[in-house]
């Protein structure tokens, strides 16, 4: 049966919408470009296409840093006009939504995304948040009233959320500043003190998606490979093309994967003693869309010497998690109304 239900998960860098009516998922860049200060110019991936290469007039941003709202008017722009293009603006009137917030970040951050809905043009009949970790664990499938403990770890673009689940609830949770785009930068800044050769954060996520690999080995060849780029050579100021090999960007990105994975180990120290039995058993849940980097679940398997479960499209776990979450009235007590406070 189709339901007037929505489920948003406001990430970093991908927005992610679930309708209950059709039962699709849309998952577009969350990204606006705004013309002369003023109109909305483009959003989404139509937006990101802009991103890097519009003219002044035009402002290309992400109203999402560190996975808080750090501009709650563009956001709130981004959120009715990405309704509109899906054409969803008819059905939604006096539709029921649930919003998915980072766990350890303020109350009145909370209540940021929830005010996004709340103060926006959509006619919304009700507005609930449920915190990340929970609809993270609900996607995965995970019987979230069992007294068992689970760890989930959560990796996006600017943070990765490590969690530790039981009987519905979070018993620790730490948000660590390091994600995708952390290494895209790490990686322009590698290219540019290499070869002299400037290039974008677009490019540099494409030379992350098709090299990086968490696990280098260098007397195989089995690893090694190569990728084109252009860029601006920062000496002759010129356009240029250059080979990017993978064994420069493991160099590159490898303190930052060991400082994630540090992180992991200091909240395992962290979980009370009966919970850990319980993650020694089931193994550590890996999942955001940086889950997807070569060899990931593998090294935090070595670091760890814990079990890591990868699922398929590891970026939608938690849209995937709320659509059950505001489908079936049993994860009702899930959910919650953050305080009016004032930001
Ligand atoms: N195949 C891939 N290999 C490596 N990284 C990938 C791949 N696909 C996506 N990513 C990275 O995943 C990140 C986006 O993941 P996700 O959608 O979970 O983040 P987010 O929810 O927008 O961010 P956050 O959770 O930090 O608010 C980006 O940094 C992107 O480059």
């Amino acid at each position: 049966m189709s339901q007037n239900v929505y489920g948003i998960d406001i990430g970093t860098s991908n927005l992610k919408i679930f309708n209950g009516q059709t039962k699709t998922i849309i998952n577009e860049k969350n990204i606006i470009a705004i013309r002369n200060k003023k109109d909305v110019f483009a959003i989404g991936n139509g937006a990101f296409e802009m991103y890097e290469k519009a003219p002044d007039n035009i402002v290309v941003s992400f109203p999402i840093k560190d996975g808080v709202i750090a501009d709650i008017k563009n956001m709130k722009s981004l959120i009715e006009k990405m309704f509109i293009k899906l054409n969803y603006p008819k059905i939604v009137r006096g539709g029921r939504f649930c919003i998915a917030v980072p766990s350890d970040i303020t109350e009145v951050e909370k209540r940021a995304f929830y005010d996004v809905i709340n103060d926006s043009s959509i006619k919304a009949k009700e507005i609930k948040i449920v915190e990340k970790p929970i609809a993270d664990a609900v996607g995965l499938g995970i019987d979230i009233d069992s007294a068992k403990g689970n760890m989930i770890v959560n990796i996006g673009a600017d943070t990765t959320e490590i969690t530790v689940t039981s009987l519905g609830g979070i018993v620790i949770s730490r948000i660590v500043k390091i994600g995708g785009n952390k290494l895209d930068e790490i990686i322009c800044n590698i290219v540019k003190r290499k070869y002299n050769i400037m290039i974008g954060m677009k490019t540099a996520e494409q030379i992350k998606i098709n090299l990086a690999n968490a696990i280098y080995d260098e007397e195989s060849d089995d690893n090694y490979e190569m990728c084109n780029v252009f860029g601006r050579n920062i000496i002759t100021g010129l356009p240029c093309e250059r080979t990017v090999t993978s064994d420069l960007i493991y160099e590159a990105i490898k303190e930052v994967l060991s400082s994630i994975i540090d992180s992991i180990k200091q909240l395992l120290e962290r979980t009370p003693p009966e919970l850990s039995s319980d993650i020694i058993d089931t193994g550590i849940y890996l999942t955001g869309g940086s889950a997807q980097i070569t060899n990931l679940s593998k090294l935090i398997e070595m670091e760890t010497d814990l079990k890591v479960n990868v699922v398929r499209n590891p970026g939608e776990s938690v849209v995937r998690g709320i659509s059950k979450i505001i489908s079936d009235s049993k994860y009702r007590k899930l959910l919650y109304t953050p305080s009016e406070n004032k930001y």
